[in-house]
């Protein structure tokens, strides 16, 4: 009972809101009355109620006086006037006055008192310059204008500073406090006006809404009208004896289903979707299997730009995270239903499975962006196999690609038909990252990868993935995922928390992330490119990411900690940012580099969860030299797009079913967690919007502290050293020879060794090395070539002398 009290008074946190709304509606309407006031104010006023002293208002003489007022907000607001213009400010006390009405509606509204505290202060220093600017002038109105302090200050600034250098100072701040905090005084001004009229939009959307809604039952009774007509032709024609005895095929009748709809499970931050006309349209039959038809789920949307967009850097450059408008609006008619597509699918399936005898007592159906499933409840004596072994003849009944049985859902007592939609909806980026469920992630490396058959956002989290293997045939999707995983972390995550090493032997696929250079990208000691495309140079950015992991782990040990979020929990000042690996294209690493490029890839794998490395690999070529079973085991997180053959399908997932995806973006994903893969529908991101998030970071302030991976130790024996290549006294034996060279072009750099010695990549790298060891060149200073230190070959050859000395 006492329970029950309490919860009726409501809990704590509503009082505080209710408290927090009563005094916003205070502050409004105060200001709001001390605003029309000032606007009314009248100068004989003054004169009035001058013999009447503050306290005195319920007095007799009070009414009298206020008899004679002029203001019509009574002889309080004639004295505030008063008060306000005269002995104050003037007029340009309405701006603060102003500030107060917007804290009021900051607090009802319950957004943040920031703004409105930025345009208090801007509303009292502007104020105070106007009021001083109106003191300095003679017109006739500048004594309301400036107030007694107005007339004070411009009194005190034209005696120190003289009557120009007042109208300067004054000019000056008025602009910079303008600048400085005009912007985003204006910006949430701009909000209040926006959210004015959207609210003022309301009904007239209801009223379309009402509108289409009557429009689409109407056309729906027709189609019902015109379909019961027709089943009754059809029953009379039955009906008429067949001319002669011809032996035909039994046909069995057709399980038509009475409908029910059911209230869809869905997650505590969404809503479902209206769906109320399919009902109407699949036709019924008393007897038949029950039909359920499962709502959508619709994700509750959510602005991105209104959470805290500008932060400040470990090395205190700004940074300003992109805006969601950088990315395309969604088309509005994007939730349509093909509901005659869906009935028809529907139809033919049951007439199928009713011509292999399997019979079935409950199907349920979800509308997916990209397909339907279709969930039966078989009858206890049906074989889940038999309905798996008719996934070919379900495809030619259904004249379609792409149906996936899944034969049982894991968790249910059902047999899974995935069934294309007659129009695919395509999953644009910004719908899904404009979702409550983003914004509000506590994920360490959110990345969207779709929305699933429900029509859910899925967000999973890279870190715990930890690393990911992307596969499919050439055009399926593979570079757009890999640019929505890439955007939604650039959405989620600042400068200072992630880090990408970017590898595209491709060379097409990531060259628009060199926008991210200055922000984003890590570097390597003696490579000017940030964005790896030669393979061997690749083999070399892995090596210098396995030497950061080990430098990392150490660093771990000493801090006595076990993973990179404690240690970062530990020392905020020192946190180590996330390295995400981008591999685009692993097949042509393999094919050139072989074991050299898959020994640092698993060992990455194997090891860099904890000290927050992770890889993102994607091939087109699913075959077992590419992606092999030691690269497999060590990648638990998989996705698959579509693919040619059953068996690529298993290469890359362990079981079946990637060969029968659609291709643009329709994947299966296999969480690391989970038994079976999930079909997702990928969002679409073109490079013109990669573009423009890219371009917009990179217009940034460049970051001063830019990370350098550290330089990978020698390898010996291990391949990658070529032969010939005998060290003297330590150094290589091509050392003379490179030092001769550079020293003769005046120019240090990597690949002119590669190409003239004909040197591979790590042993050119490491020949540089020594060259700056010996003090011939300059060391490496991130992307800025190397400067040679010996300016003519006399030199050389006498310093080469000393070192063989
Ligand atoms: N999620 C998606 N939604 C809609 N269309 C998509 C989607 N993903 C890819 N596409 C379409 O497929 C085309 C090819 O995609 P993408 O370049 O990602 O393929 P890929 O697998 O990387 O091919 P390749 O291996 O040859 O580089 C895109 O240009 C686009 O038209």
């Amino acid at each position: 009972m006492k329970r029950e009290k309490k919860a009726a008074k409501g809990s704590a946190p509503d009082r505080t809101m209710l408290k927090k709304e009563i005094i916003g509606i205070a502050f409004m309407l105060g200001s709001l009355y001390l605003i029309c006031a000032i606007l009314s104010f009248h100068p004989d006023d003054e004169a009035s109620f001058a013999a009447l002293r503050w306290y005195d208002i319920f007095g007799k003489a009070a009414s009298d006086v206020a008899e004679s007022i002029h203001n019509p907000f009574g002889l309080l607001g004639a004295r505030l006037s008063a008060f306000f213009i005269n002995s104050f400010l003037g007029y340009p006390v309405i701006l603060p006055v102003l500030s107060m009405f917007f804290w009021g509606w900051s607090l009802l509204r319950a957004k943040s008192l920031k703004p409105a505290l930025f345009f208090f202060l801007y509303s009292v220093v502007i104020s105070i310059v106007a009021a001083s600017m109106f003191g300095l002038t003679s017109a006739p109105f500048s004594d309301v204008m400036a107030g007694t302090i107005g007339r004070m200050l411009a009194a005190l600034l034209s005696t120190v500073i003289g009557f120009t250098g007042a109208w300067v100072l004054l000019g000056v701040i008025a602009v910079v406090l303008t600048f400085y905090m005009g912007k985003s005084v204006f910006a949430a001004l701009s909000r209040i006006v926006v959210t004015v009229m959207s609210a003022a939009s309301v009904p007239a959307e209801a009223i379309r809404v009402w509108n289409e809604e009557r429009r689409e039952k109407r056309a729906e009774k027709r189609r019902v009208k015109e379909e019961k007509a027709l089943r009754k032709k059809e029953e009379q024609m039955r009906s008429v004896p067949a001319p002669a005895p011809v032996m035909q095929p039994k046909e069995e009748p057709r399980p038509a289903v009475p409908l029910t709809y059911d209230e869809p499970v869905l997650p505590a931050d969404a809503t479902p979707a209206a769906s109320t006309t399919l009902q109407q349209l699949i036709s019924q039959v008393p007897g038949e299997p029950e039909m359920i038809i499962h709502q959508t789920v619709r994700e509750k949307e959510a602005d991105l730009d209104e959470r805290r967009l500008k932060v400040q850097t470990k090395d205190r450059e700004a940074y300003r995270f992109p805006s969601i408008d950088l990315l395309e609006k969604v088309p509005e008619d994007n939730d349509h239903i093909d509901e005659h597509h869906l009935a028809e699918s529907k139809r033919k399936l049951l007439e199928k499975l009713a011509i292999y005898k399997i019979e079935v007592k409950r199907i349920s159906t979800t509308v997916g962006p990209r397909v339907t499933l279709f969930e039966l409840e078989l009858a206890p004596d049906v074989k889940v196999s038999r309905v798996k072994s008719l996934e070919n003849d379900l495809a030619m009944a259904l004249s379609a690609r792409g149906i996936r049985i899944i034969a049982p859902i894991p968790g249910k007592n059902a047999v899974g038909v995935e069934i294309p939609n007659g129009k695919p909806k395509t999953v644009w980026l910004r719908s899904v990252l404009q979702v409550e469920k983003f914004k509000n992630s506590k994920m360490v490396l959110p990345i969207v990868l779709g929305k699933t058959i429900a029509n859910e956002v899925y967000i999973a989290d890279l870190a715990t993935m930890p690393h990911l293997l992307i596969a499919g045939a050439t055009g399926a999707g593979k570079s757009v995922c890999i640019n929505v995983i890439i955007s939604s972390l650039l959405y989620a995550c600042s400068p200072d928390k992630v880090k990408f090493v970017m590898v595209d032997p491709k060379r097409v696929e990531l060259f628009q992330y060199q926008h991210l250079k200055n922000h984003f990208l890590m570097r390597f000691p003696g490579i000017e490119e940030q964005i790896i495309t030669d393979p061997q140079k690749a083999v070399y950015a892995l090596r210098c990411v396995v030497k950061e992991m080990e430098l990392r782990y150490e660093t771990l040990e000493k801090a006595g900690v076990r993973n990179i979020g404690d240690l970062n929990r530990r020392f905020p000042e020192e946190a180590l940012p996330y390295i995400v690996v981008v591999i685009d294209e692993l097949a042509d690493l393999m094919i050139t580099a072989g074991r050299e490029v898959e020994e640092p890839i698993i060992r990455i794998a194997q090891l860099a969860r904890a000290v927050g490395i992770h890889l993102i690999v994607a091939t087109q070529r699913p075959s077992v030299d590419v992606i092999t079973g030691i690269i497999k085991a060590n990648f638990p997180s998989r996705i698959a797009f579509q693919v040619a053959s059953r068996v690529d399908s298993r290469t890359i997932l362990d079981s079946s079913g990637a060969d029968q995806l659609l291709g643009n973006g329709d994947m299966l994903f296999q969480p690391s967690d989970q038994p079976k893969a999930m079909r997702i529908q990928g969002p679409y991101v073109s490079s013109g919007e990669v573009e423009a998030i890219t371009s917009f970071i990179g217009s940034q302030h460049a970051l001063k502290n830019l990370c350098v991976l550290p330089a990978p130790d020698s390898q010996k024996g291990n391949g990658s050293q070529s032969s010939g290549s005998t060290e003297k006294d330590g150094r290589d034996s091509m050392f003379e020879e490179a030092a001769r060279l550079v020293v003769m072009h005046q120019q240090a750099s990597v690949s002119l060794l590669q190409r003239r010695l004909r040197l591979g990549f790590s042993r050119a790298g490491r020949v540089m090395d020594q060259l700056e060891f010996s003090g011939i060149v300059s060391e490496a200073d991130g992307s800025r070539a190397r400067e040679v230190l010996i300016n003519n070959e006399d030199s050389l050859e006498l310093l080469l002398r000393n070192l063989d000395g």
